[in-house]
């Protein structure tokens, strides 16, 4: 069968580097691309030992016309790229996977609130499609260019959207307790990131406002039907991976089934898997795997949800989820090469 030429932006970050080892068991990507202008001229295995032996790819200065000739062009890169390289390729027929925000904001002026650039490629945003395939699936197999969500977005909005979708919570006074692995921040070096700063401690940031608020907000409004009010808080967590998402929401009626409602909307869902009823997931459960795996449990009031929903951040979170579009972009069976479980213990 023929393969699919890929193109990679960014594979010296830790998303693109979760790109190349999640597409080098992939049967249909050819990787024909992967580009890095700080190591160019150098082996990706060179960077990432984990990668030897599965990955043969050189890094190379981005080239317009080599990156027109593959299938799919993934941007791992930062905030701000994409948007400029984007719509050029898919003019010339490229399908685009962004995983930076540039596409993620339908608002162009809420982009520019948060992530203090202006958006440059208003045309393509229009057209962009959010790449959350367990809510947007029949839109993503359509797409030329596609979103994908940011780590806590996804962890958020698949633990929430059951509820929301069914019209059974307040829609304002949503919380979100989130904690996150320090390769959520990326692997440029940053006082923040290291070992010191990070281990034996646990903080929240952000809780003036992150640029996650007016994602999350943007997704379960679409679920909700009308804007929701929701608290978001961050923590940094002394981990690699892994996300988990503490969300609090209250009944506005008696709800008999809580579990069964979940088990519903997620059935059929390759990659959501709810759990027992009282179970707890843990981080270490889905490292490495793209999954989510939540449990919902009714709080002692008989009013208060309490759903707890845990990502790696790096594969559902970010490259996994990104394979997942790629698959339904291209007519593929959506599990292709993602169906590996997570590392145990
Ligand atoms: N880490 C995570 O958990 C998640 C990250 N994301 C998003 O994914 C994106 C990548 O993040 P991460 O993997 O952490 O990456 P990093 O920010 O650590 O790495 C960025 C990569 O982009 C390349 N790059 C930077 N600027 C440009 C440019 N102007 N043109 C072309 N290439 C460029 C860099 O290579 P070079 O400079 O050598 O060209 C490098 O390979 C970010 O937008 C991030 O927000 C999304 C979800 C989760
Ligand atoms: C722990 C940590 O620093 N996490 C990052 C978010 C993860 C991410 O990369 O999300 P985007 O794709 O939207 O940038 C942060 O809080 O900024």
């Amino acid at each position: 069968m023929e393969s699919i030429k890929i193109g990679i932006i960014g594979g010296t970050g830790y998303t693109g580097a979760e790109l190349l080892r999640l597409l080098a068991r992939h049967p249909r990507a050819e990787l024909r691309v992967l580009t890095s202008r700080q190591e160019a001229g150098k082996r990706a295995d060179a960077l990432f030992p984990a990668l030897r032996g599965h990955c043969d790819a050189v890094f190379e200065v981005p080239d317009p016309e080599r990156l027109a000739a593959c299938d799919a062009v993934f941007f791992a890169t930062p905030h701000g790229t994409a948007m400029q390289m984007a719509p050029a390729l898919i003019e010339r027929g490229v399908k685009v996977l962004d995983l930076s925000a540039d596409f993620r904001l339908k608002d162009a002026a809420e982009f520019q609130r948060w992530y203090k650039l202006e958006h440059s490629a208003p045309a393509a945003l229009a057209e962009a499609v959010y790449g959350l395939p367990e809510l947007h699936r029949e839109a993503i197999r359509r797409a030329r260019l596609v979103a994908c969500p940011g780590c806590y977005p996804t962890a958020v909005q698949l633990g929430l959207a059951p509820l929301l979708e069914a019209g059974l919570v307040d829609t304002r006074g949503l919380v979100a307790d989130c904690k996150s692995g320090t390769s959520g921040g990326g692997r440029e070096a940053k006082i923040g990131s290291l070992y010191c700063e990070v281990t034996e401690s646990f903080k929240a940031y952000g809780v003036p406002g992150h640029r996650h608020l007016p994602e999350i907000t943007q997704g379960l409004s679409g679920c909700a039907g009308e804007t929701v009010g929701i608290t978001f808080v961050p923590h940094l967590v002394p981990m690699s991976r892994g996300i988990h998402a503490t969300l609090y929401a209250r009944l506005r009626k008696p709800l008999a089934d809580l579990r069964g409602l979940y088990a519903q909307r997620y059935a059929g869902e390759a990659f959501v898997d709810v759990l027992p009823v009282g179970d707890h997931p843990e981080t270490r459960s889905v490292r490495g795997a793209n999954v989510c795996r939540i449990s919902p449990h009714l709080g002692p009031d008989g009013e208060t949800v309490v759903v707890l929903s845990v990502i790696d951040n790096l594969v559902k979170g970010a490259s996994g989820q990104a394979v997942q579009c790629f698959n339904l972009m291209f007519g593929l069976p959506e599990t292709l090469g993602l169906d590996a479980p997570a590392l145990a213990p």
